[in-house]
């Protein structure tokens, strides 16, 4: 018999919740018991697992000593605030939100990349940010064969990326825009919808945003190479829910296209998408709903001996971050590193 668990989802009635949601259900997660958490606004909602109805709670009125994993993906104050007493409280938390993800105290895991680090947390483990997770999927297979010495990269991200609400008003500003009225403005400074621009989280002093910092530090953290270079530049475009990303990279030694479709090819999370004659790479229409991220346009790069291009779309809901908690979860659960309080 299975070990089963109490399983929490914290913002369960946002974009990347409801997804946690389905995928516990889709990949068969031993789940016992789910509760579903979110705002005062939301509590006494129904959503359904298997099913059956499930009446939301807010986090408030939660004692989390009867939980043995959660899934947050309420924003970082969110998880600020109740990850820590959760964890105290004998669950492992599993934190979507950027609050943790360079603590040195908490692993900071992509499951095709570094799952060894997740056994050692001290009950908090962070997802990445997405945009990180789709590069270190596509990236790291080659960086194993060949160390990367810099890369630079140019994102084009989706509307999910700011949440549920973001993605019904880039539907309203295009039937705004088309009807030629004035299109609502809540989630972004600016329209998206027809447009786009860089994202739009604080900047430093050095001209570079938040997202792009991301980018930065926990690819480095999770590669566990502390003096990578890498340099981003984050667009928001007005797609519905994948990301898609034009990569250039420089490794320590050539590597040639040939080699890199090979290690594309085998890569656990990838999948390669190209046809040259029809002009056919990932896109992020074709991405979305899928696992995998998409790669492909790998080429050399003209300017550097040393250097490769590639181009990979990925769904950010999904691999971007509610699968890779339930991977994250699975492999706690495959090397019997969770254990149900009930059985204890
Ligand atoms: N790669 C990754 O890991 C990614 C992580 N994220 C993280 O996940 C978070 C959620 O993203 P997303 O689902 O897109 O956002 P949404 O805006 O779609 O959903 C937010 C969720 O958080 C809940 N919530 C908001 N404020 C509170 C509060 N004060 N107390 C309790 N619950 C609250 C909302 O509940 P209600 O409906 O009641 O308002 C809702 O369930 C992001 O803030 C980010 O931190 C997001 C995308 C990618
Ligand atoms: N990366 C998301 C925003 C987000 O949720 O990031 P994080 O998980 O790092 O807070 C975007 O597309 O805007």
């Amino acid at each position: 018999m299975p070990e089963a668990y109490h399983v929490a989802i914290m913002g369960a009635t946002g974009a990347v919740g409801t997804e946690l949601l389905e995928l516990l259900e889709e990949r068969n997660f031993p789940v016992q018991e789910l509760t579903l958490l979110a705002s005062q606004r939301s509590a006494g909602k129904e959503l359904f697992f298997k099913g059956k109805p499930i009446k939301v709670k807010a986090i408030s009125d939660v004692d989390f000593a009867d939980i043995d994993l959660v899934l947050a993906s309420a924003g970082g104050s969110v998880s600020k605030e109740w990850a820590p007493k959760a964890a105290t409280a004998g669950a492992v938390v599993i934190d979507n939100s950027s609050a943790f993800r360079m603590d040195p105290d908490v692993p900071l895991v992509v499951p095709e990349v570094n799952p060894e680090s997740a056994l050692n947390h001290k009950g908090i483990i962070a997802n990445p940010n997405c945009t990180t997770i789709l590069m270190s999927v596509a990236l790291w297979p080659l960086h194993q064969h060949q160390p990367m010495e810099r890369i630079v990269v140019a994102t084009y991200q989706s509307a999910s990326g700011a949440g549920a609400r973001a993605m019904e008003e880039v539907k309203q500003q295009a039937q705004a825009i088309l009807q030629g009225e004035e299109p609502p403005t809540e989630s972004f400074p600016y329209p998206l919808a027809f447009n786009l621009f860089p994202h739009n989280s604080p900047l430093n002093d050095q001209g570079y945003c938040q997202e792009e910092m991301k980018m930065v530090n926990e690819t480095r953290k999770i590669f566990g190479v502390p003096g990578l270079r890498v340099s981003a530049t984050c667009i928001r475009v007005p797609v519905l829910r994948a990301h898609s990303e034009a990569i250039n990279i420089e490794f320590t030694q050539p590597l040639t296209v040939s080699k890199a479709l090979d290690l594309l090819q085998t890569a656990p999370g990838v999948k390669v998408v190209e046809d040259w004659q029809t002009n056919y790479f990932p896109m992020p229409m074709e991405a979305s709903g899928q696992d995998d991220v998409l790669v492909g346009r790998v080429r050399r790069d003209l300017s550097h001996d040393h250097g490769l291009e590639l181009w990979l779309s990925g769904d950010q809901i999904r691999k971007g971050a509610a699968l890779n908690a339930v991977q994250i979860a699975e492999l706690l659960v495959d090397k019997q590193a969770l254990k149900p309080k009930a059985l204890a």
